[in-house]
C-alpha cells in the first residue's frame, strides 16, 4: 500500500517534483524546461522518441546526472538545485533499474536481491527477497547464479533487487526491452502488479507507446526535450493536444481540406472543423479504427463508389485498404481496421462510417 505523505499544511507531498528542469551537454540542450510530479503509488511512464531527453531526465531525478538549471524534489524535500545542493543517487531513497542493469555476477539470485537490504535481521530479508522474486517467477532460481540465467531472468532479479528495499520511487529505464515479445508481456504484467502491490511511485522511460498505455496511470509525451502532453493514456489517445501526440500512437489516415462554413469536406464525409478560422487549411487524421465498414450490393456497373483494394488478416484485426469515393469526386486510399477476421474480395463496395471520437482535426500550418 502507498503511504501518502502530508506536507505541514496537509497537502498530499509529491513522490518526485521536478521543476523547470534544462540539461545540456556541450553546446547541445536535450531538456528544454520540464516540470513533472509523479504522486505517491503513481505510475507515470515518459514516453518519446529516441534522443527526445527521456533518459538524460531519469538520470538527473536518479542523481546520477548533476542538475544545471531547475529543482528536483522527492516527498517535499529539495535533492537537487544548481550548484548548491546535490543529493546522492544511494542516499535518495529511489530504485534503479535500466535496461542493462548488470548482477553481481559472483552472488546467487537470493544474495543479488538481500544485497540491499542489509538493514534488516537476516530471516525478514530472506523472506523478502523470495517473495519478490516469486512474484516475478523467480522462486524456483533463488540459489542460481546470474551466468546461469537467461537475459529475461536477469532483468526479472533485477527489477527484484530494486524494489526489494521498497524505495518510495522506482526509476526504469526501459526495463523490458532487451526482452522478446512474448516475454516481455509478462514480466510487464508481473512487474506492473508488484508496483502497485508495494505502492512505489514510479517513472518509467519507454519509446513503446503500448507499454506506456499498459503500465502508466498518466504518460508524460517528450519530444525534443520539451513535455509535449501529460495525461492519462485515455486523455492521449482521445484528446491529443497536436498531430504528433496522434501519429505516436499508431498509423493515422491523413486528409486535408478547406475549412468552409465550420468544417472540412473529405471523401469520407463532412468532418467538424468549427472551431478552425473560415477558410483556413485542416489537417484531418483518422484513425483506422475509426472507419466503420458496410459491404454494399450493387450491380457490376456501378462505379465511383468507396471500394476495397486489399484485404489482409493481421491475427487479432483485419486491415482493409479502401479506396475511398466522396459525393464531390474527391478520392482517398484509406486503411481500415477491423477486429478478427474480415476479408471482403477486391472491388467490394463499401460503405464507410465514421466514429468521430477517433477523427482528430488541426489547422494546417505548412501552407
Ligand atoms: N553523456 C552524454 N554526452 C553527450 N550527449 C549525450 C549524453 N547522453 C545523452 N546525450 C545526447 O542527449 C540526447 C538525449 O539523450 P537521452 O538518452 O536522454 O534520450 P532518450 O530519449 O532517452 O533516447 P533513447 O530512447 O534512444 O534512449 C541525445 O541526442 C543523446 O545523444
Amino acid at each position: 500500500m502507498a503511504v501518502t505523505v502530508l506536507s505541514p499544511d496537509n497537502t498530499t507531498l509529491m513522490a518526485l517534483s521536478l521543476k523547470d528542469v534544462h540539461h545540456t551537454y556541450a553546446a547541445n540542450q536535450v531538456v528544454k524546461g520540464v516540470s513533472l510530479e509523479i504522486a505517491p503509488g503513481e505510475v507515470v511512464c515518459l514516453l518519446g522518441p529516441s534522443g527526445c531527453g527521456k533518459t538524460t531526465l531519469l538520470r538527473i531525478a536518479a542523481g546520477l546526472e548533476v542538475l544545471q538549471q531547475g529543482s528536483v524534489s522527492l516527498e517535499g524535500q529539495t535533492v537537487a538545485t544548481p550548484s548548491q545542493r546535490h543529493l546522492p543517487p544511494e542516499k535518495r531513497n529511489v530504485g534503479l533499474a535500466f535496461q542493462d542493469s548488470a548482477l553481481f555476477p559472483h552472488l546467487s539470485v537470493l544474495e543479488n536481491v538481500t544485497f540491499g537490504l542489509k538493514q534488516m535481521p537476516a530471516r525478514q530479508r530472506r523472506e523478502r527477497a523470495v517473495e519478490l522474486l516469486a512474484q516475478l517467477g523467480m522462486a524456483d532460481y533463488i540459489n542460481t547464479y546470474p551466468h546461469m540465467l537467461s537475459g529475461g531472468q536477469q532483468q526479472r532479479v533485477a527489477l527484484a533487487r530494486a524494489l526489494a528495499p521498497t524505495p518510495k520511487l522506482m526509476l526504469l529505464d526501459e526495463p523490458f526491452s532487451s526482452l522478446d515479445a512474448r516475454l516481455r508481456d509478462r514480466i510487464r504484467d508481473d512487474t506492473l502488479h508488484v508496483l502497485k502491490k508495494l505502492g512505489s511511485a514510479t517513472l518509467l522511460v519507454t519509446h513503446d507507446p503500448e507499454e506506456a498505455m499498459f503500465m502508466a496511470d498518466r504518460i508524460a509525451l517528450m519530444r525534443d526535450g520539451r513535455i509535449i502532453q501529460t495525461g492519462t493514456p485515455r486523455e492521449l489517445y482521445c484528446t491529443p493536444v497536436d498531430p504528433f501526440v496522434v501519429t505516436f500512437f499508431g498509423e493515422v489516415n491523413e486528409l486535408s481540406g478547406t475549412v468552409k462554413h465550420g468544417r472540412v469536406q473529405t471523401p469520407v464525409g463532412e468532418i467538424d472543423a468549427s472551431w478552425l478560422p473560415e477558410g483556413s487549411n485542416a489537417r484531418v487524421m483518422i484513425r483506422p479504427e475509426a472507419l466503420r465498414l458496410q459491404e454494399r450490393d450493387l450491380p457490376a456497373d456501378a462505379h465511383r463508389h468507396s471500394h476495397v483494394v486489399m484485404a489482409k488478416l493481421l491475427g487479432r484485426s483485419s486491415l482493409i485498404h479502401l479506396c475511398a469515393h466522396g459525393t464531390d469526386g474527391q478520392e482517398a486510399h484509406l486503411h481500415a481496421r477491423v477486429p478478427g477476421v474480415f476479408l471482403p474480395q477486391e472491388g467490394q463496395p463499401i460503405d464507410i462510417d465514421l466514429d468521430h471520437s477517433q477523427v482528430f482535426v488541426f489547422q494546417d500550418t505548412t501552407f
